[in-house]
């Protein structure tokens, strides 16, 4: 059974990430259409494909990619460094998988896009172009696929990584943050030492839905003296509006998708 999903690419956000200043685009980018060539079987459940992700190639149309100065100049910079096909190869290999892991769930998978090593290349260099330069010294990664992302980003650009764990698996002194979730709440605990005041930090997920994970770690970040300069995911779940909630805290997602 096919099953086809449609992905809103957007690389979206002015930033404080003042120093140095660059001529870094932000761009916002366009519906493509991203077929899912999983295999379904009848309990919803999608095997693997056997070698690479050739099933997962999409048939997408160029990205449009639409900018601050000139609108021109910056789709002539995006197409130069091949930033639309990035994308456009990013979306098409994140897998969705229908109600998972409960009816009317539309989950991302991003292990698929971990087996294609282009994509998931891509991936990570479009966040080290972003912030490579900006004097971040935190990149702290949200558990647990924020764990997969954080830390080649953070060894790229030279800053430390910082895990942001769950509750009672970090084993020295922890604060920790409580936040909300759709049904109960959870926690999140950073070690104590980790970070230092007046440090700047880059909070990573694979995903933001609700925000409210973001607005834990962000939280969590800022009682101690750390300057959150921007959040950065492979995907947002518009539909959510975890963006809102994030208020003036700037946003980066790559890719945009259905949560449901
Ligand atoms: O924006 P929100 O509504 O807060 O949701 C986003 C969070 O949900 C997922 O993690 P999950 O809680 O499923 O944990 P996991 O990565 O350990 O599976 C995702 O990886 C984000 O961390
Ligand atoms: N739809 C979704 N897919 C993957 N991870 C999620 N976390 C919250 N919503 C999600």
């Amino acid at each position: 059974m096919m099953q086809s999903t449609s992905l809103v690419s957007s690389l979206s956000n002015s930033s404080p990430l003042s120093p140095p200043t660059t001529a870094a685009a932000a761009a916002t980018c366009h519906r493509v259409e991203a077929p899912f060539t999983g295999v379904v079987t009848a309990s919803s459940r999608v095997e693997f494909p056997s070698v690479h992700l050739r099933p997962y190639r999409s048939t997408l149309s160029p990205p449009r990619c639409a900018v601050s100065k000139s609108v021109k100049e910056d789709q002539e910079m995006a197409l130069e460094d091949g930033q639309d096909d990035r994308i456009a190869r990013i979306a098409s290999a994140i897998r969705v998988i229908p109600n998972f892991p409960k009816p009317g769930i539309l989950f991302q998978d991003i292990t698929t896009l971990l087996l294609d090593t282009k994509a998931f290349r891509d991936t990570i260099d479009l966040f080290v172009e972003r912030y490579k330069g900006k004097d971040i010294s935190v990149v702290a990664g949200i558990e647990a696929r924020g764990f997969i992302f954080g830390p080649p980003i953070a060894l790229a650009i030279g800053a430390k990584f910082v895990p942001m764990r769950k509750p009672n698996k970090l084993p020295g002194e922890v604060i920790s943050e409580e936040y909300s979730l759709e049904y109960g709440s959870d926690k999140m605990e950073m070690h104590v030492g980790a970070v230092q005041a007046g440090e700047r930090a880059l909070v990573i997920d694979d995903l933001i839905a609700t925000g409210g994970t973001l607005c834990a770690a962000i939280r969590l970040l800022e009682r101690v003296g750390v300057d959150v300069v921007e959040c950065a995911c492979v995907i947002e779940l518009p539909e959510l509006k975890g963006r809102d909630r994030l208020g003036d805290k700037p946003l980066f997602v790559l890719v945009n998708a259905p949560g449901a």
